[in-house]
């Protein structure tokens, strides 16, 4: 997908929120267990009943692999019933992978050609040629980690190198990297007051916001500082909406909460 293409997507539904599809047995409704499948039947109900309201869906891979085979199975499941179904939804494969060369093409061809999301999280950790694989795709995004949504972002992301914090050097030296058009950056929203700096460095790029519900973080604060003429965020919230009831009408208030966020969206788009 092209961002063109997410960017009418997100003027057309009035949205930029992604739903992360962070599949826990222990969390799910405990009567999915008795399906074969009991991940996908979970994933299959929350896109279905939210689909309409949000841009973008993200699948941690870290909660698949956690299964073995089953898990990856419900993963391929999860991202062909999406790109069948809606593929007017933008896909995050949210696996933080990243590493020499020849292997992050392998990593890319995994997410990109065989499973066919659209685009995947990177760590910068290992640079240039650890991230310019994934970035030769056409039409394919790297989300590069910028500032994280954890409490240890602050170990080694704010720190001053060279005069200048680290992640202040990851955006500035990955927009010198070959096709870095291709380029999308996580910047938590637990960080909303570092966005201003942010947005000073990368004023085009698109933001993937996690940490609004369940970690604390805030939308207005984070559209504040973060929104450029193009919107350029997509805010993902998983546990605040697919866990927000247990029971067997978990799909439903899965809506009430995603249509929350959609709404306080429409009217931040308004104005
Ligand atoms: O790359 C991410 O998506 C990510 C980066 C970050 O800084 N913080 C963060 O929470 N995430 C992911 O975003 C999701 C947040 O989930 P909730 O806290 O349940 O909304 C999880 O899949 C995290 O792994």
């Amino acid at each position: 997908m092209t961002t063109n293409q997410l960017i009418s997507e997100i003027k057309k539904k009035q949205s930029f929120l992604c739903i992360g599809l962070d599949v826990d047995l222990n969390k799910i409704p405990q009567h999915l267990l008795k399906e074969e499948d009991p991940i996908f039947a979970f994933n299959k109900a929350i896109i279905d009943a939210t689909h309409h309201l949000c841009v973008a869906y993200k699948p941690n891979t870290a909660f698949y692999e956690a299964y073995g085979l089953k898990g990856w199975k419900a993963l391929e499941k999860t991202i062909r019933y999406i790109n069948k179904n809606h593929p007017e939804i933008f896909t995050i494969a949210d696996a933080k992978r990243g590493d020499i060369g020849n292997t992050s093409t392998m990593y890319a061809k995994a997410f990109f050609e065989d499973l066919a999301f659209d685009s995947v999280t990177v760590a910068p950790y290992m640079g240039k040629d650890s991230v310019e694989p994934f970035l030769a795709f056409e039409d394919k995004h790297t989300i590069l980690l910028a500032l994280t949504s954890n409490e240890g972002a602050f170990d080694f992301q704010t720190k001053t190198v060279d005069g200048k914090e680290l992640y202040k050097q990851v955006l500035e030296t990955s927009k010198t990297w070959k096709n870095s058009k291709n380029l999308m950056y996580v910047v938590g929203a637990t960080k909303a007051e570092y966005l201003a700096d942010i947005r000073n460095i990368i004023p085009d790029s698109f933001l993937l916001v996690p940490g609004v519900g369940a970690q604390g973080g805030n939308l207005q604060e984070v559209c504040k500082y973060g929104m450029n003429a193009q919107v350029g965020l997509l805010i993902n919230s998983s546990r605040g909406i697919i866990y927000a009831s247990k029971n067997e009408d978990f799909a439903q208030v899965a809506v009430t909460k995603a249509l929350e966020l959609q709404r306080e969206m429409q009217v931040i788009l308004s104005k």
